[in-house]
């Protein structure tokens, strides 16, 4: 034992100084041979190129084991009342356990398993969490690729089921023709069927929508932007007096939507945050803050409706919102204010909004907005030139030739709507309110793409009419008109 022990020990030291002496070998052939260096230095090449290989694999068998096992978990519906999630999510935790413990040949069953029970946890990233502390590895990365492909998939999907039906339009994606750095357009909407002049393609309300400081003070309902036309039938706020309302409903829907958080309160003791609000709204003529502000409140009941029914799976109201393109907008120090602002007084009442409403975000939304929003006019009017979005740079929803903008909204659907000069539809309000219907102006075959005019197109010059839809909208329009008239000029 003992010698065996000193051998063992030679054995060692022999072994140590082999090794030191190999490494100085191998030090000194690096440093002074070339065929060395190069055959090193092609080892060092394959080595990487198999261990790249070996990546890919392992990689590839995730790829296609995260989208078996997102197509397991999407198979079943998930349920929707409160009872029945808390028991399927016991249930698919214990499942998910189950298998874990059935050894690696059961991961992906195990991930799939935990994943439904993810769809139905009331605080996901909090679920995340307890799994990177008690799942093993392999089947955390299966549940954060199906999660990643459950979004990109989410993203395809939207325009397949928006907009509804029942609308006759689609949208269609161009953006394979334009210059993914310039503006222009991307999505376009299209017909689903004929349309004769004067038929009404479809109806929509808007997600929200604001007055124009410019009618202040006048008979105007705060939520449907209807004209008040008896004051018998008006609602004030019962502690502020900078909001009226044409009817009961609409005074508990823009409640519940927005002047729960954003009421200013007593004439002489107004709360300032608020107040600020309203007052960059009145006096500097800005939308943005109260408008953003409004559509902060209408997500956060949208959402709660939603949560109540059962149907969060639906889109979301931000999701929907993120499709639409913008322009992006500088931020100043006011806006930094209204951001805070606004974080003050809706997140007093939704944690959370603090940390989900950043800079970076109340930009983004500024500049949607603004981009997208479209002029509410009164329906005596209906023919005038419509108008749609704002220019980042002066704030204002553009009404080209019409006095009578009483308000602007963020609609969906028409947000889609782009520009010519020869248009075939016209945005109107029949019903006195926010509700826009799409008028046809010009027959419309199915498959057609349904324009409408930002500006005021009349019988003005092409020159006129571009160089204002450029300042404001910064594109160059190409419709037949244009194209015609600047070919004519050659
Ligand atoms: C009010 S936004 C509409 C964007 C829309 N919400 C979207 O997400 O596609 C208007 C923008 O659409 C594009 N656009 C509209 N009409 C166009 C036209 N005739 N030619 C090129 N671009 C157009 C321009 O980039 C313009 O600034």
């Amino acid at each position: 034992m003992k010698n065996s022990t000193a051998i063992t020990l030679a054995a060692l030291g022999t072994l140590g100084v082999a090794g030191l002496g190999y490494a100085l070998y191998f030090d000194y052939k690096r440093r002074n041979d070339p065929t060395f260096r190069k055959k090193l230095h092609r080892e060092k090449k394959k080595a990487m190129k198999q261990q790249e290989e070996k990546e890919k694999l392992v990689q590839s068998q995730l790829v296609v084991s995260v989208e078996r096992a997102l197509d397991k978990a999407l198979v079943e519906p998930f349920p929707t009342s409160r009872e029945d999630k808390e028991r399927m999510f016991m249930e698919h935790v214990a499942q998910g356990e189950a298998a874990v413990a059935g050894g690696e040949a059961h991961y992906e069953d195990a991930a799939v398993a935990f994943y439904r029970a993810l769809k139905i946890y009331p605080d996901p990233l909090e679920l995340i969490m307890i799994y990177q502390k008690t799942v093993p590895k392999d089947v955390l990365n299966i549940i954060m690729g199906m999660l990643s492909q459950d979004v990109k998939r989410r993203q395809e999907n939207y325009y397949n089921t928006f907009p509804p039906e029942d609308m006759h339009v689609k949208i269609q994606d161009l953006s394979g023709n334009v210059d993914k750095d310039q503006p222009g357009k991307r999505k376009v909407v299209v017909a689903q069927q004929d349309f004769a002049v004067g038929d009404i393609i479809y109806s929509e309300s808007p997600e929200v929508s604001i007055l124009m400081p410019s009618v202040k003070g006048e008979p105007y309902c705060d939520f449907c932007l209807h004209a008040i036309a008896d004051p018998t039938t008006q609602q004030t706020c019962d502690n502020c007096d900078v909001v009226r309302y044409c009817s009961t409903d609409c005074k508990d829907k823009a409640y519940e939507e927005n002047h729960r958080y954003l009421c200013p309160g007593n004439v002489s003791d107004p709360n300032p945050v608020a107040q600020q609000l309203y007052d960059t709204w009145a006096d500097r003529r800005e939308l943005a803050p109260l408008l953003i502000a409004k559509f902060f409140g209408h997500m956060i009941a949208v959402e709660k409706q939603k949560q109540l029914a059962g149907t969060e799976g639906d889109y979301t109201v931000w999701e929907r919102l993120e499709h639409l393109e913008f322009l992006s907008v500088d931020g100043s120090s006011d806006d930094k204010g209204n951001q805070k602002a606004i974080c003050e007084l809706v997140g007093r009442k939704v944690s959370g909004l603090e940390d989900f409403m950043t800079e970076e975000r109340y930009l983004s939304l500024k500049g949607k907005m603004l981009y997208n929003a479209i002029g509410v006019r009164a329906p005596t009017n209906d023919d005038a030139a419509p108008s749609m979005g704002a220019s980042p740079a002066s704030e204002y929803v553009r009404a080209a030739g019409t006095s009578d903008l009483v308000g602007a909204g963020i609609y969906l659907v028409s947000s889609y709507i782009k520009h010519s000069c020869e248009p075939n539809v016209v945005p109107t309000f029949p019903e006195g309110t926010n509700r826009l219907s799409i008028k046809v102006t010009h027959p419309i075959k199915k498959g057609e793409e349904i324009t409408m005019a930002y500006v005021n197109v009349g019988d003005r010059p092409t020159e006129a009419r571009q160089q204002e839809l450029y300042q404001k909208y910064r594109f160059t329009c190409t419709c037949p008109r244009c194209t015609e008239a600047l070919m004519g000029q050659d």
